[in-house]
């Protein structure tokens, strides 16, 4: 199976994206080609390093960089000032340069702090991303969000700083519990909603899974999704207008997630906002019913959540906190048919009639 790449080109940075089997064994090489630099910190959860993250350090020192090895606790509550704080910390210790490189290998959780770091230390350094969630790989290491969450919820603290190279092995996800893999697919939905019909009724039709799947295939979703992200953040790197679709789900999807405590993953969460958010569509008149019945009958076959029992002040004080809010207005990505989407500006009234409209009622 060949190496796809997809080419990303924003104001700020152009990159690539490379997709295949093996390839997180050239990551010495290749990020050499696109960086330079001296040295490199590698950074990883304590469940990725000792499975990728140490053979990474290996190639990154063989390709000649002084390398070091930063690992931090795994999980979303780790995504923390206190954790960033302790990597800038460890890349001052290392004596790293503005040239130099940080490698961020792992889920999202370790790309979007790995990338925060390299924007903050020294003012900006290199970052590659090395994703080895399916999550990671079709979103969150391409496009330069960066952030840790604060206690009024999640990403509050962040920068967009792209990278200079992202490396998806597909063969990472081999070691991936199949509930982590579940869970990467809110995401992969969430694309086939906003910009693909056709890649949305093959994925409800045959849900991609953790067992079995063909590589091929696997590769060439994971592709197709890191396409539709290209497009939109070449077009709007810093989420002024078309950027704000990619966040399909999340509104409501944020505040489940942090009404959790984060014991519900990002995937999962956003799987339930979407339907939550679909379900209140329908019932305003913004989009068919069928459209709603479909995106919950696809979060459904994958066996993610299609609604939340979070109590509605609960929901509505998390999704209040979050990017979306400008004053006494919420922005919310609304879907029109599946592959589109439109952004809709709502009262706080209005906002909190949506989340009573389309949470805790499915009758799915
Ligand atoms: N920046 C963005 O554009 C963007 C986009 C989507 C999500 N995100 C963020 O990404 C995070 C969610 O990402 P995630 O689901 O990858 O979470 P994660 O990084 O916490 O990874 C999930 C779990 O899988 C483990 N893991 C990762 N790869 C593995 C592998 N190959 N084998 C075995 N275990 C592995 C991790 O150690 C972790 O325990 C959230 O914080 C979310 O806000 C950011
Ligand atoms: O890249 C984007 O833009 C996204 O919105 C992708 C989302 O899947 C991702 O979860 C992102 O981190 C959410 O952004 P936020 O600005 O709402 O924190
Ligand atoms: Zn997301």
């Amino acid at each position: 199976m060949s190496t796809s790449t997809v080419h990303v080109s924003t104001p700020s940075r152009s990159y690539d994206v490379l997709i295949g089997q093996g390839v997180i064994d050239e990551t010495g090489t290749l990020t050499r080609q696109a960086c330079g630099g001296s040295a490199a910190c590698v950074i990883a959860d304590d469940n990725v390093a000792p499975l990728y993250a140490n053979a990474v350090a290996e190639s990154l020192a063989d390709a000649g960089y002084r390398t070091t090895l930063q690992v931090f606790p795994a999980g979303e509550k780790h995504k923390r000032l206190l954790t960033l704080s302790d990597l800038l910390e460890g890349l001052a210790a290392a004596e790293l340069t503005r040239d130099d490189v940080v490698v961020a290998v792992g889920g999202g959780v370790t790309g979007d702090m790995g990338g925060l770091a390299a924007a903050l230390y020294l003012r900006g350094c290199k970052v590659v991303q090395v994703p080895t969630s399916l999550l990671a790989m079709v979103d969150s290491s391409v496009g330069g969000k960066t952030a840790v969450d604060l206690e009024a919820g999640k990403n509050l603290a962040g920068a967009f700083f792209q990278p200079s190279l992202v490396i998806a092995d597909v063969d990472c996800l081999d070691t991936l519990t199949p509930e982590l893999f579940t869970d990467s697919c809110g995401e992969v939905i969430k694309h086939g909603v906003i910009r693909d019909e056709a890649l949305f009724r093959r994925l409800a039709a045959r849900p991609i899974n953790a067992e079995g799947f063909d590589p091929q295939e696997l590769q060439d979703v994971i592709c197709r999704n890191v396409e539709i992200k290209r497009d939109v953040v070449d077009a709007d790197e810093r989420e002024r207008g078309l950027r704000q679709i990619l966040n399909f789900g999340h509104t409501i999807g944020h505040a489940i997630e942090a009404a959790s405590d984060f014991s519900l993953g990002h995937g999962s969460s956003v799987a339930a906002g979407m339907c939550c958010i679909a379900r209140a569509s329908a019932r305003m008149g913004w989009c068919a019913q069928d459209v709603a019945d479909d995106i919950v009958r696809a979060v459904a076959a994958y066996g993610l959540p299609t609604d939340t029992a979070v109590d509605h002040d609960t929901l509505f004080s998390f999704a209040t906190h979050d990017k979306k809010r400008h004053g006494s207005t919420v922005n919310v990505v609304v879907p029109t048919r599946i592959g589109e989407v439109e952004v809709k500006t709502v009262s706080l009234p209005e906002f909190r009639h949506l989340v009573d409209l389309g949470c805790g009622t499915d009758a799915a």
